[in-house]
């Protein structure tokens, strides 16, 4: 890939916060990203995301810890001097002024003189389609329309660096894609590094080179997006993105190996690929994604198989979810195409499901990155 090759442009190292003096909020955050490359930051509901950008954006101090950009470090710089451009789920337009005076606004205090920004302003209405729109005020916009301002004015100013937090939050699903396609055109037309926050998974996986999985203010993984999907660091990161079948088994041997022998609490044995365990270990967590599943209706071979029973399916248009029960209680589903080979069954009936072993995991039970690592 040609982001290999580049330099580190942004490294945060071992950075903590805490608002309170009491607790860490980020605990142990460090992080290093290339020039041009468009980096998520993923975790759930108050995993310190935010708190992260805005120690970025100089709006929160560092309780310790460096951030260097460029290789110099940034902490004690003040906000409008880090030359960082921002993007907001709330747009943050001036409703006063018109759309060209938003753009200018950032040249404005800036200095440069007036000719230039006429024309880096025409230049940038123009990048986001909206030349003919100069005049009107954001009220006099739609939705998607005022976030593409707010991103041209994140971006007229020629940062090295942006910031976006979940920008397209208040969009419905098909303005958000067209604003994802948009803001990856931009990107990839600019050449401008991003860090990018966002709830929306799909979001992420489309958008990113990288992607770092948060959980309580640690880094549980940062990689590429096929590679978080693939190939999961451990059973949080496995959980958390995607859909996964996360099974209680015993380890039977090759925990420190590649390939685990294991045995369901069912009883069934199976072979997974070793996520994380250790010879420590002797319980593990088995994933399997829902469509890496197979309801057995040939003698095609599989490397494991399980008898399971039919609860139900749901009906998701392009593809069918469905719900069945191990012998001992635990539920498992499996997705499969919408096509003629998507089989009908009656509630309670036995049916067999069949994997290969390199769709599967073992995780350890007390693996996900924490503050102790
Ligand atoms: N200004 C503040 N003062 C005190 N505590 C704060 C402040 N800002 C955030 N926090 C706390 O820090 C923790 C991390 O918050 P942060 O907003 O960074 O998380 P997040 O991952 O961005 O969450 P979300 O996905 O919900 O936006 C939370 O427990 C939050 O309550």
């Amino acid at each position: 890939m040609e982001q290999e090759d580049k330099e580190e442009f942004l490294r945060f190292a071992n950075v903590k916060k805490t608002y309170d003096q009491k607790a860490l909020v980020v605990k142990d955050f460090s992080l290093d990203v290339k020039q041009g490359e468009f980096v998520t930051l993923l975790g759930p509901s108050g995993s310190g995301k935010t708190t992260v950008l805005m120690m970025l954006a100089g709006f929160e101090n560092v309780t310790s810890g460096s951030i260097t950009v460029a290789g110099k470090p940034i902490t004690n710089t003040a906000p409008y001097k880090r030359n960082i451009g921002m993007v907001f789920q709330n747009y943050a337009l001036f409703p006063h002024l018109t759309v060209a005076q938003n753009l200018a606004y950032p040249l404005t205090v800036r200095k440069m003189p007036k000719s230039q920004i006429k024309e880096k302003v025409a230049q940038y209405l123009k990048l986001i389609e909206l030349s003919q729109f100069g005049d009107r005020h954001p009220g006099q916009l739609s939705g998607g329309q005022r976030q593409r301002v707010a991103l041209a004015r994140a971006l007229i100013f020629e940062p090295t660096l942006v910031l976006m937090d979940e920008p397209l939050g208040a969009l419905d699903k098909k303005l958000r894609e067209q604003m994802q396609f948009e803001i990856t055109r931009l990107h990839q037309k600019l050449g401008f590094t991003v860090i990018y926050v966002t709830h929306d998974q799909v979001e992420a996986l489309t958008m990113s080179s990288r992607i770092a999985v948060f959980n309580e203010g640690v880094v549980q993984q940062y990689a590429p997006p096929d590679d978080l999907y693939e190939r999961p660091a451990n059973a949080f990161v496995a959980n958390f993105i995607g859909e996964n079948n996360l099974i209680s088994a015993q380890l039977s041997k090759g925990a420190g190996t590649d390939t685990i022998d294991a045995s369901l609490d069912c009883g069934t044995p199976l072979q997974a690929r070793n996520g994380n365990c250790s010879t420590s270990d002797t319980q593990c967590i088995i994933s399997v994604r829902p469509e890496k599943l197979v309801i057995k209706t040939d003698n095609q071979p599989y490397d494991n198989q399980i008898a399971a029973k039919f609860i139900t399916r749901h009906y998701v248009g392009d593809f069918i979810r469905y719900y069945f029960q191990l012998s001992d209680g635990s539920n498992i589903t499996v997705k499969t195409l919408n096509d003629t080979k998507a089989p009908d069954f009656t509630e309670g009936q036995e049916t067999v499901l069949a994997w290969m072993t390199n769709d599967c995991f073992a995780f350890s039970t007390h693996s996900s990155r924490d503050q102790g690592e």
